[in-house]
């Protein structure tokens, strides 16, 4: 019993460098030249530049690699289009593309050093080939420059973030837009580096992208039909705790987030009359159940412990959140992994490592490496929050509002994740649902919000999803 769901709505392509690299090779194999490409990527950003930034009088970084060759393809479109155009560079072109680019344009050429600021900005230091931390020199001049800039706009990514990490290898200034070519890259949406991206936006140059990441897209989440009871809405059980509050929290969440009957067990009152209290055993041996959520309140003492064992032996989908996450850590991750039912778990950095310990690599490798030894799905919550599926698929979250850094509203997302499951999405698809409708909520609540606020805005974000 569900409501009717449309296919997922699968999102941006994220690719990595080796990736990218790879896709640019298969477009080069089938015959395109290199130069071909650049010339694209560099129509591509002067168009975004052209329609973001009233075109000013404009300074373009060129750097040695291809991401510089860009940076002369860009400066030569602006130019034709009237722009007053000044390139200074960081070094001479060393790829051959890049040097073509640099002999078709034929306006002025300074070193970065002697540079006089413009308005608007265009960094095309470093991409996808940046190897190590910018040396101090650059780093300052890069500095200079941006500071006295109006506007700041980077050629597929702020010089100086490492595109698979996300880390900032040198001090790296906020851009106002960052024109992503061909397809996003993990620094796009992992902090730190996508809090100096700016607005993001992706310019189509052909990659046929293989990807196996990509972005949290709005879900298509139908409205309920005539045909509809509140059961195929979903039955969401929510087990209580030693802290009422956060259970109620996530209970209040579901409803809102769309379940047509939520349970919450345990001690304490209060919350809508909507909202059914049920002794924990009764609750988990109802067949209907189309997820359980616990941990949000849940506490670590012996209780909790034997609650969460009825519940991982229940045998309906697991949303585990909080306190659960804690006591799983406690040898329970290979009891959970022999039970094969479906799960979502949802730490936060401090969760994960204890947890999963310290996995190497980026977030997204770390969230991949959880899932395949938990054999649940994992989302590692955060500014960017990444979602991984056990056969190796990961989805990353756009930033939320950091409002959200705030007390209980991960129980709200553990509440919405289990609506999202019990209305009858996979629990990838239901993980990504909930992150989306999460931050959207938080969106719309602005600045100030409290975890309380956000089930009151579930109803206008599901209303842009149906
Ligand atoms: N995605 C696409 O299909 C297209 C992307 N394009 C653009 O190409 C860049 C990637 O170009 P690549 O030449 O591989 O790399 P970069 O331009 O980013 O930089 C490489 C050069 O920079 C030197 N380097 C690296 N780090 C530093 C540093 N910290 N300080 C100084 N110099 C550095 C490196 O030299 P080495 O010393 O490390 O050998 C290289 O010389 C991509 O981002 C896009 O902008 C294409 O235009 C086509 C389509
Ligand atoms: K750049």
């Amino acid at each position: 019993m569900s409501l009717p769901t449309s296919e997922p709505v699968i999102g941006r392509p994220i690719l990595t460098a080796a990736e990218t690299r790879a896709a640019e090779e298969a477009i080069f194999a089938a015959g395109t030249p290199v130069i071909d490409l650049m010339e694209k990527a560099g129509a591509a950003v002067a168009e975004a530049a052209w329609r973001f930034a009233a075109m000013p009088p404009t300074l373009i970084l060129c750097g040695p690699g291809n991401n510089g060759g860009d940076g002369y393809v860009v400066a030569r479109h602006l130019a034709e289009r009237g722009v007053h155009v000044r390139v200074a560079t960081a070094g001479e072109p060393r790829t051959e593309a890049a040097k073509v680019m640099r002999a078709r344009w034929d306006g002025p050429v300074e070193p970065i050093a002697g540079a006089r600021p413009a308005p608007l900005l265009i960094d095309g230091l470093f991409g996808t080939g940046l190897a190590r931390a910018l040396d101090d020199e650059l780093v300052h001049h890069v500095a200079r420059l941006a500071v006295a800039a109006k506007l700041r706009i980077a050629i597929d990514l702020p010089s100086g973030v490492e595109t698979d990490s996300g880390a900032l290898l040198s001090a790296v200034p906020h851009f106002d837009l960052t024109v992503a070519l061909g397809a996003l890259k993990p620094a796009h949406l992992l902090q730190p580096a996508a809090s100096r991206c700016g607005r993001v936006a992706v310019a189509d140059i052909g990659l046929a992208a293989h990807a196996k990441a990509w972005e949290v897209a709005r879900p298509h989440l139908a409205a309920p039909g005539a045909a509809d009871h509140k059961y195929t809405r979903g039955l969401v059980t929510v087990i209580g705790g030693a802290m009422p509050g956060a259970s109620l929290l996530a209970a209040m969440a579901a409803q809102r987030a769309g379940a047509g009957y939520v349970v919450l067990t345990g001690e304490g009152s209060g919350g809508p009359h909507a909202l059914v209290r049920r002794d924990e055993a009764e609750a988990l041996a109802d067949t209907r159940t189309g997820a359980v959520v616990i941990g949000p309140g849940l506490g670590r003492d012996a209780g909790a412990r034997r609650r969460l064992r009825a519940a991982l032996g229940a045998g309906h989908p697991l949303v585990i959140d909080a306190d659960g996450l804690a006591l799983l850590a406690d040898g329970g991750l290979s009891h959970l992994r022999r039970l094969a039912v479906p799960a979502v778990l949802t730490p936060h950095e401090g969760e994960f490592r204890r947890l999963f310990g310290e996995p190497a690599g980026s977030k997204i490798d770390r969230a991949r490496d959880a899932a395949a030894r938990s054999g649940a799905v994992v989302v590692l919550k955060g500014a960017d929050s990444v979602v991984a599926h056990p056969d190796g698929r990961v989805a990353v979250a756009a930033a939320a509002p950091a409002w959200l850094a705030s007390a209980g509203t991960g129980d709200v997302l553990a509440g919405i994740m289990g609506a999202m499951i019990a209305r009858g999405l996979d629990p990838f698809t239901a993980a990504q649902a909930a992150l989306w409708l999460h931050g959207d909520a938080a969106e719309r609540a602005g600045a100030g919000l409290i975890a309380d606020d956000l089930p009151a805005h579930l109803a206008a974000s599901l209303a842009v999803c149906a």
